[in-house]
């Protein structure tokens, strides 16, 4: 069984007060790992080896030594694939094509894409006139934040970590990064990746544990860290949120989703269908730009219902290494349970289930694991709390519509605001529908195409700021504008 330490200043390290915790299977729930849990002093330890790192080597780099570094990190990603697919592979349980297509090219794609970026992109500068006549001139520049608390979610893990320690080590910054406790192999993992090769001690540090009173309250409430990105869910935000208030700490939060998909008559029928598929069952359905309401323009509405059950039931439930599997089971047995719940408060709430709705008749010892089927519903109301909260899970609701005014009206009533998927062949349509649903990133026509140059975030609760090319060197920078009197 692995065993998993911190990783502080540069050195895998056991915890001091001894306590460990267990990290089982998704799949059949059989113990994988034992994690070293940080308390408070390692918490405190890392944070002190992440600033004094911020003042020694990796503070005087420049900036071609430290992207080139990064670079370096991203060829090594590439390099040690098998390892990370492994790793997050295990900790998830999802298919091996999610991994080596999605999940972990993303993780070198991250340090590559904001070496450039902070290597490209401009400061402003103004001139301005002076009663003297000789005016003068005004530039600014960037400067690291200082250390940054990293706190992850465990969907994507290894996708959504270094999604924030790519632009924070890019901008200068030092990181403490604390994984979910649902899956902490690949931030481990890179702590060997930072060492082999030569990312200065201190920059880049991970300590294990839970939420409340564990790694996660003691790092985000620790005034020697200068900012907090967070993804997750949104009531983990309003507590960290809190703990960033005091000492006046800035904050970036990607958080929870309730996420429309709203198809046309007119669209590509295949197209959509697939692309709602992706979009509502892709990881088991916990991946938070996915779709939980379907809105369908009500010519099409039972072919598509038909079409979208046919590629449900064709899944192919197993081991995520096993050949041509294309589903896996949820992150864990808690997970499963509030999951089922809304599978049968689906029901009490007057759902006709179209497929799935229980748990699959699995053979040992599969039958152990956090498995669901992934789930079909129609003819719920709009208020039923199934179409209001976000469930995470491989489940869709598929309500038919009339006109694009309604369509719009429903999809944004919600309290969340992260994305939506458009799907219509009407450019001016396409057009129109994505300026007017209230979200931070909007797909027409597609699902989850990422371009990292671009802003992505959400709306109302689904979080606060927005990462992705300028807009993190925005988070993770300090700007400073300089007046030169000439
Ligand atoms: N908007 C996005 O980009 C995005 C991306 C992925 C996931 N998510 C959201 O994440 C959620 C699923 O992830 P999750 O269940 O791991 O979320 P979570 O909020 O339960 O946990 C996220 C992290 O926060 C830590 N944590 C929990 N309580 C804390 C506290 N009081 N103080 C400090 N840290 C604390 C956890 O240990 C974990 O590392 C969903 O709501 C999903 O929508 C959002
Ligand atoms: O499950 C959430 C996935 C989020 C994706 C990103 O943050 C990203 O693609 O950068």
């Amino acid at each position: 069984m692995r065993q998993i330490e911190n990783f502080i200043n540069g050195e895998f390290c056991a915890s001091i007060s001894g306590n460990r915790f267990e990290k089982r299977s998704p799949v059949d729930n059989t113990v994988i790992a034992s994690i070293a849990e940080a308390g408070e002093a390692e918490v405190d330890a890392a944070v002190k080896a992440a600033r004094s790192a911020l003042r020694g080597e990796w503070g005087r780099l420049t900036l071609e030594q430290r992207t080139q570094m990064l670079y370096e990190v991203a060829d090594q990603i590439t390099r040690r694939f098998d390892d990370f697919v492994e790793a997050e592979m295990a900790d998830t349980g999802q298919p091996h094509h999610v991994m080596t297509h999605a999940f972990i090219p993303r993780g070198a794609a991250n340090f590559k894409v904001f070496a450039d970026t902070v290597k490209n992109v401009a400061n402003e500068s103004f001139q301005m006139s002076t009663p003297d006549g000789r005016g003068a001139l005004n530039y600014s520049t960037r400067s690291p934040k200082g250390v940054i608390a990293v706190v992850c979610p465990w969907n994507a893990p290894f996708l959504l970590m270094t999604w924030k320690v790519g632009p924070a080590l890019a901008c200068g910054n030092t990181v403490v990064v604390k994984p979910s406790e649902e899956t902490p192999l690949t931030a481990a993992l890179l702590g060997e990746v930072m060492n082999s090769v030569g990312i200065p001690k201190g920059v880049y540090n991970v300590v294990q544990g839970f939420g409340p009173n564990s790694a996660g309250e003691f790092l985000t409430r620790h005034q020697g860290v200068n900012a907090i990105t967070f993804t997750g869910e949104t009531r983990t935000g309003t507590a960290i949120m809190k703990a960033a208030a005091e000492g006046m700490r800035d904050v970036s939060f990607e958080l929870g989703g309730k996420n429309a998909g709203i198809v046309f008559a007119d669209c590509d029928f295949d197209a959509a269908v697939d692309g709602i598929f992706r979009s509502s069952f892709l990881n088991s359905g916990q991946v938070c730009l996915g779709t939980e309401r379907v809105y369908v323009e009500r010519p099409m509405f039972d072919k598509f219902v038909q079409a979208l059950k046919a590629k449900v039931e064709a899944v192919k439930f197993g081991r995520p290494q096993d050949h041509g599997v294309t589903y896996g089971p949820l992150i864990s047995q808690e997970h499963r349970k509030k999951v089922l719940s809304y599978y049968q408060r689906a029901k009490d709430e007057g759902a006709t289930v179209v497929t799935g709705g229980g748990v699959p008749d699995l053979p040992a010892p599969l039958s152990e694991g956090a498995w669901v089927e992934p789930t079909i519903w129609t003819g719920l109301p709009d208020d039923a709390s199934v179409i209001k909260e976000e469930i995470f899970g491989p489940c869709c609701h598929v309500r038919p519509f009339d006109t694009e005014d309604e369509v719009v009206n429903l999809a944004n009533d919600t309290e969340y605001g992260l994305s939506t998927t458009i799907w219509t062949q009407d450019l001016a349509r396409a057009h129109r529908v994505a300026g007017r649903v209230e979200v931070g990133v909007a797909w027409v026509n597609s699902w989850f195409l990422r371009d990292l140059r671009t802003p992505f975030g959400g709306a109302g609760q689904s979080g606060i700021g927005r990462e992705g090319g300028v807009h993190s060197l925005e988070f993770y920078t300090e700007t400073r504008n300089v007046c030169v009197k000439l």
